[in-house]
């Protein structure tokens, strides 16, 4: 079923500084109804600065968060009480109580309990006392405890540290599934491997500011195609190539031509110099790269 595409969180002018510092610059962003978005940066870049700001834990210098309409500061967080879940930095975790117990903590429906033990496959350990978990068991607790209630927004700081591969797949798969029904994310990871699988759109921050902002669809549109082509004489083939001024680069035993070219005069010229052509790929940069390649021409 099609999702109306409501305005979920509208974060206007952001600033945020810690003494002189500024960490936060101007941020602006939105996220609507089932979007889930990737918030993403190097290390301080001011990503989990943002995730508290959104939550009504940190007090701001200027600017305004809105959750579902309704303002959110250090001083109104009803909405946030409400609809939404978080995941920041470590999950709080009191060693005596089991997990179950934990979700009690945050709901008193049992069905909710019940749904997101099972969606997490956390039945062989949830009643246990939390102090015997390994880290990824407080991992895969503490994002239980953000989605139980299901909220309309959930903000996951780092959600796959620490989780096996079966356990990310899982997570996925339940994101996905939520978001279908409405609920909206914002989730940092420094895995952009795996970031990329589930997410719709992507905010890029460096030190405070948003440097990018789009969804997926448009960051595959822009993102560079480059020709990955093999031959039985790659050495020779980089020389006539570059003869030719094609920007190419060897890279293991692939020749990447790293700009749009035709692709036939391309092959022309190594056919006409008797070079065999054993493997020619189309190869589409993806979150990672580009993301660097944007990072690495800021700083130029
Ligand atoms: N309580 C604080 N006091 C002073 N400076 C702080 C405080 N919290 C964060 N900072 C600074 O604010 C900047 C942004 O930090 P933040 O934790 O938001 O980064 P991040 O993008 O989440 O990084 P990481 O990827 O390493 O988790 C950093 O320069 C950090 O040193």
């Amino acid at each position: 079923m099609q999702q109306v595409q409501e305005q979920m969180v509208q974060v206007t002018g952001l600033r945020k500084m810690f003494g002189h510092r500024v960490v936060l610059h101007e941020v602006n962003f939105a996220i609507t109804t089932g979007e889930v978005v990737g918030l993403v940066g190097p290390n301080g870049a001011g990503k989990t600065t943002i995730m508290k700001a959104l939550l009504g834990l940190l007090a701001t210098d200027a600017g305004n968060v809105r959750i579902l309409g309704q303002p959110v500061s250090v001083n109104t967080h009803t909405v946030v009480t409400q609809q939404v879940g978080a995941l920041i930095e470590h999950p709080a975790i009191y060693p005596f109580l089991s997990g179950w117990q934990h979700l009690q903590l945050m709901t008193a429906s049992v069905e909710q309990m019940t749904w997101v033990v099972q969606a997490l496959q956390m039945q062989a350990f949830i009643r246990r006392p939390a102090k015997r978990y390994s880290l990824g068991m407080k991992q895969k607790l503490g994002i239980a405890m953000a989605l139980v209630k299901r909220p309309r927004l959930v903000i996951l700081d780092e959600p796959m540290n620490g989780l096996d591969p079966q356990s990310v797949k899982r997570l996925r798969h339940l994101i996905g599934q939520m978001a279908g029904e409405g609920t909206s994310f914002l989730i940092s990871s420094h895995i952009l491997s795996e970031l990329e699988k589930i997410i719709d759109a992507v905010i890029l921050i460096d030190q405070g500011e948003v440097l990018l902002q789009r969804t997926m669809g448009q960051f595959r549109e822009s993102a560079r195609q480059s020709l990955v082509v093999r031959t039985a004489e790659n050495a020779r083939a980089l020389r006539v190539l570059l003869q030719a001024d094609y920007p190419v680069i060897q890279r293991g035993s692939n020749l990447i031509v790293t700009q749009p070219v035709s692709l036939t005069p391309l092959l022309h010229t190594l056919l006409d110099a008797h070079i065999q052509i054993l493997k020619v790929n189309q190869h589409q940069e993806d979150l990672e790269t580009v993301l660097l390649r944007l990072l690495a021409e800021r700083k130029v």
